[in-house]
């Protein structure tokens, strides 16, 4: 199977003598195709839950399948494999590296492996392109305004074609009319591209681009009675 499956999973923190059970017995699928976001308030697991799709954190319970992989049995090295080649997150800032150009932080992660080939320069000339950055690849982040610096951070997600998208507030930073391009940019690879993507978000304003909103409530995931047809 491809995309995300989390089967019956939970989540435990030991806080001194007690124990923080920041998600209680989660299942849900995200194909390739489909957009989803989770909604909830703050402390009610959602950076866990996004933590455990990413493979950065490992599940106290139950079981995550990534592309057909089960992630509680591969090695740190394997792991370390998805999410270079697999995962793409993009963050609530957008952690830009203060001395690369705009081309480069796309390129950093190849250079670090070896030599980046002409194929990969164009790739990502292609992709900041698409993101409307193509006059700004010479620039550094603080020559960028918060937009660019986030649609920056996206191109570089998408960098590896990665199947599946991990968003984890990424409007925060943003005024509206950035904010939707933002979210509408990820809905476009998702379903131009066939990727899996989940976002958490406190911005409602942006369900509408999702396919299906979950409520995360005390560590318990939900779908909503968010009618998205009505948001459109
Ligand atoms: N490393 C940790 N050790 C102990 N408890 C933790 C740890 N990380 C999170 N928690 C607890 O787990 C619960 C869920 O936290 P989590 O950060 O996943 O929530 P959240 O919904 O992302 O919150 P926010 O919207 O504020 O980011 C909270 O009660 C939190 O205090």
């Amino acid at each position: 199977m491809s995309g995300i499956k989390f089967n019956h999973v939970s989540k435990y923190y030991q806080q001194g003598a007690n124990q923080v059970v920041a998600l209680n017995d989660v299942s849900l699928s995200v194909e390739q195709g489909e957009f989803i976001a989770v909604i909830g308030p703050s402390g009610s697991g959602k950076s866990t839950f996004l933590s455990i799709a990413g493979a950065l954190l490992q599940a106290s319970e139950g079981e995550v399948n990534l592309n057909g992989k089960v992630i509680g049995d591969l090695k740190e090295k394997d792991l370390s494999k998805v999410r270079l080649e697999e995962i793409g997150f993009i963050l609530q800032t957008s952690n830009l590296i203060p001395y690369l150009n705009v081309l480069d932080q796309l390129l950093v992660v190849k250079k670090m492996a070896g030599k980046v080939t002409k194929r990969e320069k164009e790739t990502a000339k292609e992709l900041l392109q698409n993101l409307g950055l193509e006059t700004k690849m010479k620039k550094l982040p603080e020559h960028l305004s918060g937009g660019e610096r986030q649609r920056t951070a996206i191109a570089r997600a998408f960098m590896n074609n990665p199947s599946i998208i991990l968003a984890d507030e990424p409007t925060a930073s943003l005024d509206t009319q950035r904010a939707h391009e933002v979210v509408q940019l990820i809905a476009r690879e998702v379903k131009s591209r066939n990727k899996a993507a989940i976002m958490v978000t406190h911005d409602e304003r942006m369900l509408k681009y999702c396919d299906k909103v979950y409520r995360m409530e005390d560590g318990k995931l939900k779908p909503t009675s968010f009618h998205l047809e009505n948001l459109k």
